[in-house]
């Protein structure tokens, strides 16, 4: 059986393409999962998800631990059977969302307790506990279990929330084991202050990790600041195993990330943008809501070969977006993240081919700054 594995290919700059070997099927790197929050990418069909390009999505701890509980995912097969999406798939550990999700939270050092948003009820979360929770699930990817401070914070609170969240990785560790096939990614923390970063990769790597992300970022600190961290911290983490930044982004907070050695992603941008009429293309943001588009005959992007620009007007998406039909979100969500794997298939030739400074420039000369 292929065990888990990273093949780095050719290097650009700072820049990365490879490919991760997991017994689901290769992941080409730099890669961006869609977000399947719930055991679903909304909107979207898994086989559509396929045919975007997508070869891994995101699932997520805290979610599918309230509803419908990992313990019947269990006994349903495993979240791979459960959702209909046979590729590999990326968890992540629980901490992040309680945070920003759940009510009346209480962090200690064995870990979270926290109402349901959902219902109510009360639940726990530890590193422990989270492993469990992804070893139910089947995830091929496992995300240790950690806090992502809130920012604005002190750095002494990025200190502390960083020396917990070390602890924890330890933890979850230790209650992963050892599972041949199955990946366990540590998460660097610190914020923006480099010795805490410095500190977190230290802690990381003495563990000893399949993966590594750099977690603590697009919390609302700007893409100025998120790039400043770029600049050094994935640097601070193994060369030769899998860099992931997580919760990014936008297109051009994406290419930024992958010229400063990213090489794995995740956001919820591209299928929530679909949902509220936002096109992302290669010229710039289409509002599809904006009146100017109802009675435009063309489609979102001339180039772009998706269902929706094959066989749609923007007039159309104007129209269903308009009257709220639920094709709307399908073709937005679908036409999105078609665009985003365009994106990455995009970079991954440039670094391949040694033209990725190239194809940033004519990526950022094709966008206009505004709406179009
Ligand atoms: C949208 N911005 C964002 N920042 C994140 C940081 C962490 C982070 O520091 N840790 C974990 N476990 N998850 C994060 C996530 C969720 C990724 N799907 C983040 N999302
Ligand atoms: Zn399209």
């Amino acid at each position: 059986m292929t065990q888990f594995s990273f093949d780095l290919g050719a290097t650009d700059g700072r820049a990365r393409s490879g490919v991760i070997h997991t017994p689901r099927g290769d992941i080409r790197t730099p890669a961006f999962m869609p977000v399947g929050t719930a055991a679903t990418v909304k909107a979207m069909m898994p086989e559509s998800v396929a045919a975007t390009g997508a070869d891994i999505v995101l699932g997520n701890t805290y979610h599918l631990m309230l509803r419908p509980t990992a313990e019947r995912i269990d006994r349903l097969g495993g979240l791979h059977k459960f959702m209909n999406w046979h590729k590999p798939i990326l968890t992540d550990s629980g901490g992040f969302q309680v945070m920003s999700l759940a009510g009346l939270r209480k962090l200690t050092e064995r870990g979270v307790t926290f109402k349901s948003h959902i219902d109510g009820s009360r639940h726990d979360l530890t590193p422990e506990r989270s492993m469990e929770i992804q070893r139910l699930l089947g995830s091929d990817i496992v995300m240790c279990f950690d806090e992502c401070p809130a920012l604005p914070a002190s750095e002494a609170e990025v200190a502390r929330s960083m020396e917990l969240s070390m602890r924890w990785a330890a933890r979850s560790r230790d209650a992963f084991g050892d599972r041949p096939g199955h990946a366990l990614f540590g998460i660097q923390q610190g914020g923006v202050t480099r010795d805490l970063r410095a500190q977190s990769a230290e802690a990381l790597t003495g563990i000893g990790f399949d993966g590594y992300a750099v977690g603590g970022l697009a919390v609302g600190e700007g893409q100025e600041a998120m790039f400043g961290v770029l600049d050094y911290a994935p640097d601070m983490l193994p060369r030769d195993k899998p860099r992931y930044l997580m919760g990014v982004g936008k297109p051009d907070d994406i290419v930024g990330a992958a010229a400063r050695g990213i090489d794995m992603m995740d956001c919820v941008l591209p299928s929530r943008s679909g949902r509220t009429g936002q096109a992302f293309t290669r010229h710039g943001v289409v509002n599809i809501k904006n009146a100017r588009h109802q009675d435009d005959p063309r489609p979102l992007d001339e180039a772009c070969g998706c269902p929706a620009c094959s066989n749609y007007s923007r007039a159309y998406l104007h129209h269903v977006f308009r009257a709220k039909e639920m094709i709307s979100g399908m073709l937005l969500t679908w036409h999105n993240l078609h665009y985003y794997q365009d994106l990455m298939a995009g970079m991954r030739a440039a670094i391949g081919a040694g033209s990725f400074d190239g194809w940033q420039a004519d990526f950022h000369a094709d966008r206009a700054a505004g709406d179009i």
